[in-house]
This record gives C-alpha cells, structure tokens and sequence, in this order.
C-alpha cells in the first residue's frame, strides 16, 4: 500500500481547480493518510449554532425528497443539536457496515481518498463554513460531508458500493481512466437520483446537503433526468459551480452495485475512443424523465 504523495503535486493540481489558488483547510498537522485529531472541544458555540441552523433547515427539506434510507439513517444518527463527535458516529457505523469516519483537513489527494474508501474509511473535513457561506461553499465542510455522506454509509449495499468505488479509484489511476470514474462519483455518490414507487428521490450528497438544490432536482422542468448507465455516466461532463444540467437516476442501490461490479478496463479503452459530452446532452432516443409534479410527491 503506498500512500505517499507528492503534496506539492496535490496542491498545484487544486490551484489549477479552484478560482482561490489554496485550499481552506489546516493541513499542517495531518499524517502521511492525511488523518488529523477532530478537536471536537475547540468548535465554538456559535460553530455549534451555525451546525444547528444548517441542520434545521436541511431537516426539514428532506422529508418526502430523500431516499427513504437517507432518511431513516438521518433520524438514527441524532446530529441536530451541534457538530457531531466523529467517533462516537464510528461507533455506530462500525456495528451496522463496518465503516468508520477518519477525520481530515479538506480535500485530500485522489490516492489518499481512494485508500481510505478501499479500506471502509470516510474522510470527514473538519472546519464548517463561515455564517456567510450558510447557502454556498465551494470546498466540502463538516456540514456536507456528514450530512451529506454518513447516512447512506448505515446501508450495506451503498457502503460496499462505496468500497469497490475506492478500489476502482486506485485502479482507474493506473488505467488513465480518473477523468471517467470521477463523473460517475459525481452523478452517483454526489448528484444521484433515484426512481422510487412514491416518485423521485435524491440519494447525493451534494443535493442533500444543499438549500436549493434538493427540491430543483426532483421538480425543476429545466434539468435532464436520465436513467443511469455507466458507461453514458463516465462520458458526461458536469458542472461544479451550478445546479447540475443532468440528473442520473437509478432504481435501487442494487442496480448502482451490480452495474459497477465489472472489470472498467475495457470500458476506459472505449472511452477512451469517445467524445465526451457536454452536461447538458440529451441523446437520440434517450427518455427524459419528467419531474415531480410537487414537491414531496
Ligand atoms: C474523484 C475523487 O474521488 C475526488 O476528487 C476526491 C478527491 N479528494 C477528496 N477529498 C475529500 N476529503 N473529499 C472528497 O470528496 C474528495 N474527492
Ligand atoms: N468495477 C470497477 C470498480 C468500481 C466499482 C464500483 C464503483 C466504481 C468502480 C473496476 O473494475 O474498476
Ligand atoms: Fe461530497
């Protein structure tokens, strides 16, 4: 196993990324995994209070639009009343999928995340965004990593689903394939829809923790909705300063697994072969999934 990075690489690779040129977080005392000490005692009581609020809002705009899973593990989890103890969640987490949440300083180099997924870790940042960032932040806080992504790693199926993806993360590196695994993260893990009896739900973190994005993804005329396949996932560009123009949507988290359980080798060469397309694309033939017809229906 080699975790060793080239931090410098990892940080010119962000500047490149990002309009700020650095990373928000404190990466000075962190190990070779990028683990830090959580310091649950030095949030502030407004950080607490800032937590609740965020919170409070999310809670009360999932209800009939998460999945039902999100949803029950949410309610499991107890997280409402301030930032929570990691530890105290891996606990938890350990008893019902084996998983555990490691605390980091941000965004971590794609190798480092993928190991940690490979070995049923979930990096959490650490920091929570400033008041005035309640409705837009543009790295993953606290707040949208264990809001966002804990709940569905109390699912069996979605937590082995998240280990193959970091399994496949370490091998897609070495198959030129990074640009093709990451757009199916995105639309899965971070944009996913699902289509259930009750009518579309969100199962993506970056929806769920998200104001405004939650209801405009289920109810929205303007985005596509278009039922997941992989290998017209990995070819899809995305957004990641707006609303997504493409929703991807999936029946169960038994279809996102089956569905990724082959070998992507022989598809990152075909791929390889392909134009990608543009987030917006709609192709000949394929079904727009219409929206919601109200919110929470
Ligand atoms: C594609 C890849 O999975 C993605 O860019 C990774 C990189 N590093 C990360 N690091 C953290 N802490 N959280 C993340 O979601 C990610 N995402
Ligand atoms: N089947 C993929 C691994 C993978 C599984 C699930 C999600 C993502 C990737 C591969 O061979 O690379
Ligand atoms: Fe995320």
């Amino acid at each position: 196993m080699n975790t060793t990075v080239d931090q410098a690489d990892f940080f010119r690779t962000l500047e490149e990324k990002s309009d700020h040129g650095k990373l928000r977080g404190d990466y000075s005392g962190c190990d070779e995994r990028y683990v830090v000490q959580q310091d649950w005692q030095a949030y502030t009581p407004e950080q607490h209070a800032l937590w609740r609020r965020l919170y409070q809002r999310q809670a009360k705009l999932v209800p009939g639009r998460a999945c039902q899973v999100f949803l029950d593990s949410l309610a499991k989890m107890d997280a409402g009343d301030g930032i929570p103890r990691f530890d105290r969640t891996s606990e938890a987490l350990r008893r019902a999928t084996g998983w555990e949440l490691v605390a980091v300083p941000g965004l971590v180099p794609d190798q480092v995340f993928f190991e940690h997924l490979a070995n049923r870790r979930f990096p959490v940042t650490v920091w929570l965004r400033e008041p005035h960032e309640f409705d837009y932040i543009v790295e993953p806080d606290v707040f949208h990593d264990f809001f966002g992504h804990v709940p569905l790693l109390f699912n069996p199926v979605f937590a082995d689903y998240m280990q193959q993806y970091g399994k496949g993360g370490l091998k897609a590196s070495r198959l030129d394939g990074l640009p093709n695994l990451s757009r199916l993260y995105w639309y899965t893990v971070e944009f996913g829809l699902m289509h259930t009896p009750e009518g579309l739900r969100a199962y993506g973190a970056g929806i769920l923790s998200s104001g405004g994005e939650v209801e405009y993804c289920l109810s929205d005329p303007r985005p596509r909705r278009v039922a997941f396949e992989v290998e017209r996932v990995m070819r899809t560009l995305y957004k990641i300063d707006s609303f997504q123009e493409t929703y991807f949507v999936i029946r169960d988290f038994q279809q996102l697994f089956d569905e990724t359980a082959a070998d992507f080798a022989p598809l990152y060469a075909r791929l390889r072969e392909q134009e990608v397309l543009p987030a917006n694309t709609l192709l000949p033939g394929e079904t727009n999934i219409p929206p919601n017809s109200k919110s929470g229906s």
